[in-house]
């Protein structure tokens, strides 16, 4: 297995990768949160800058008074070997290396009100610093802002709430180790840390209590209650801190001196003498360095089944919103074609079945037509009366003499010239059937969901060619139409001429009589009911040859060719126009981003996670 350095460094590198890619808790479990750390509280002055600053040997933190640290500080100790000088690194200034450590104090006040403003608001994005030296231990602290009673001025109200819950949301995490700091000089049980703790932490499992200022305890007072597991019990041993006094830090007393006065303090101590071994703040920093390695160690194989899991759930959502498209025009344009093909099957389904709706151009030709034929005022227009009308006006000055040619074509063509409008009737429907197919279409073509511009060109091409097919469909049946009247059938009227005439005043014998009778109502009527006998014959023609002319034009043809013209033109488009058309929605993109970025996260985990494991 790994060694203790290599673990924890495994988890601050995981921990960097989580901060770069905006991954610091937050909503549903996210990999930061399955990450051991070591969480810094205490109300403030307790002393939580100075126990940091003794954990690193230097001083680097702001000071000041007020709500000094208002963005959480992950602050990870890195172990350099013996003669290297330190230096600390930013995340958010990679480049930069810092060997002055004030500087660093000032990066970390700057870096802070670049965030919060000077408004001395509170902020849960942390600030990533390193620090390596050859007098730290592998270790990742958590510092997070004092815990206070009351806002000082220009703070917001809110401000006492804000910070209690940015601190909880860090400590109750259950992969959260708490380093809950107290002063000595103060009642444990008036303590904020070990309040907070005792609340998301009730067992003390993952609490390590730390008593600062033992050197401040009024004379003839010591600790040892608290020190030795009596006042309030945890798991972990407590763990006494004497740190710079304020004089000291005035005096500039470096960090490695005051380390050695404080062991020298428990070893000369006549209380703490006999716990010298378990105090100070180096003890502290190797016992947390061990702690976490060991949580660490425990929770691997639950971090790569999280790691695993996330990662299939993270591809599931991308396969289902759809992969990034490719940026060379080839690859786009095949995208595009891929994508008017999938449109085109589902509308055939639609027109082939398999889909509902193209049994609604069925219902067209079986329905709407034939009613809209027979509700032609043809009987109007073939009542006697007009009959009559029509007859003699053909005939002029000169009455006809065996049968009114002329007559019989005028009421013909008047009588075909109605089935113009329930042909195009027939077309219009059909037309308003197709594009609503088109617009269903589209609607159903699961991989065209993401392309609002390319959904609308595809619907433009479509509806264009459909207009097209309409207006060649228009002229056939209009043709169709104008073909019945432009060449009669001879033979229908050559079988009624062999009929005999039956009137009942026609009297063969009388030749006047039968001359008569041809200018009688019978006369007329005869002719109504022969030019009705032929329309009903045109008509049923044209009821049959009305749906193959516009399944001709308009349904074979969607079928056929409805984006051909589109294909065209987008075959000559640019790469910029083709990019355009792959347009999506932008909370879509940023959706995808934003998967695509925690997929990188998890899966650099993952490797780090087998760089490690192989090791
Ligand atoms: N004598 C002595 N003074 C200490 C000890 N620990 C902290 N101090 C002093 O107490 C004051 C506050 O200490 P800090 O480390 O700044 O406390 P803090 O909790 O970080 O304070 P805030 O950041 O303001 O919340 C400083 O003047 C320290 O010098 C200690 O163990 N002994």
């Amino acid at each position: 297995m790994a060694t203790m350095e290599s673990l924890i460094g495994l988890v601050n590198r995981i921990q960097r990768a989580c901060t770069v890619l905006g991954d610091h808790g937050g909503e549903g479990m996210s990999l930061w949160e399955a990450l051991p750390s070591v969480a810094v509280v205490g109300g403030q002055s307790s002393g939580k800058s100075s126990v940091l600053e003794s954990v690193v040997g230097r001083d680097f933190l702001p000071r000041g008074s007020g709500i000094v640290t208002r963005r959480p500080l992950v602050l990870q100790l890195h172990k350099t070997d013996r003669g290297q000088t330190d230096y600390a690194e930013f995340l958010h200034a990679p480049k930069r290396k810092y060997t002055d450590f004030a500087a660093v104090r000032k990066e970390i006040q700057d870096e802070t009100d670049r965030i919060t403003g000077k408004s001395k608001q509170i902020s849960n994005i942390p600030i990533h610093l390193s620090i390596y030296s050859p007098n730290v231990v592998n270790l990742t602290l958590i510092d997070l802002p004092g815990l206070t009673k009351v806002a000082v001025e220009g703070q917001p109200e809110t401000i006492v709430e804000d910070i209690e819950n940015m601190v909880r949301s860090y400590v109750e995490k259950p992969n959260s180790i708490i380093l809950a700091i107290s002063p000595a000089n103060q009642d444990i049980a008036t303590s904020d840390a070990i309040k907070l703790a005792r609340e998301v932490d009730p067992s003390g499992d993952r609490t390590f209590g730390v008593l600062t200022k033992l050197d401040l305890m009024d004379k003839g007072t010591n600790a040892l209650e608290v020190l030795e597991g009596r006042s309030y019990r945890l798991q972990h041993p407590w763990v006494g801190i004497v740190n710079r006094s304020q004089a000291d830090i005035n005096r500039n007393v470096d960090m490695i001196a005051a380390r050695r006065k404080e062991r020298e303090y428990f070893e000369t101590s006549p209380e703490y003498g006999h716990l010298a071994s378990k105090m100070g703040s180096e003890y502290l920093a190797k016992l947390l360095s061990q702690h976490l390695e060991l949580v660490i160690r425990q929770r691997i194989p639950s971090i790569i089944a999280l790691i695993n899991k996330t990662i299939d759930e993270l591809n599931a959502e991308l396969d289902r919103i759809g992969r990034p498209i490719a940026v060379d025009s080839g690859a786009q344009l095949y995208t595009i074609l891929e994508l008017c093909r999938a449109f085109d099957r589902v509308f055939k389904e639609h027109l082939d079945g398999g889909r509902p709706g193209g049994d609604r151009i069925y219902g067209v030709f079986d329905h709407q037509l034939p009613a809209a034929l027979k509700k032609l005022p043809l009987d109007r227009h073939l009542s006697l009366k007009n009959v009559q009308k029509v007859v003699s006006e053909a005939d002029g000055y000169q009455p006809h003499l065996i049968a009114p040619e002329q007559g019989y074509r005028r009421l013909i063509d008047g009588s075909i010239s109605y089935f113009k409008g329930p042909a195009e009737a027939s077309v219009d429907a059909v037309h308003l059937v197709l594009k609503e197919l088109v617009r269903k279409s589209i609607a159903a073509t699961e991989e065209l969901k993401r392309f609002p511009s390319l959904q609308a060109d595809i619907a433009n091409a479509a509806n264009e060619s459909l207009e097209r097919f309409r207006e060649e469909s228009r002229r056939t049946v209009i043709r169709l139409v104008d073909m019945e009247s432009s060449y009669l059938t001879a033979e229908f009227f050559r079988k009624l001429h062999l009929e005999p005439e039956k009137t009942p005043n026609s009297n063969p014998n009388n030749p006047n009589g039968h001359n008569a009778d041809r200018y009688s109502d019978n006369h007329f009527r005869r002719i109504g009911s022969n030019v009705s006998a032929y329309i009903g014959m045109v008509c049923d023609t044209l009821k049959n040859t009305i749906p193959k002319a516009v399944v001709h034009c308009q349904v074979r043809e969607a079928k056929r060719a409805l984006l051909n013209n589109f294909y065209a033109q987008v075959g000559r488009r640019e790469k910029e126009q083709l990019g355009a058309m792959l347009d999506e929605d932008p909370a879509l993109m940023d959706k995808r981003t934003a998967i695509a970025k925690r997929l990188e996260l998890y899966k650099s985990a993952r490797d780090e996670i087998d760089a490690v494991a192989w090791k």
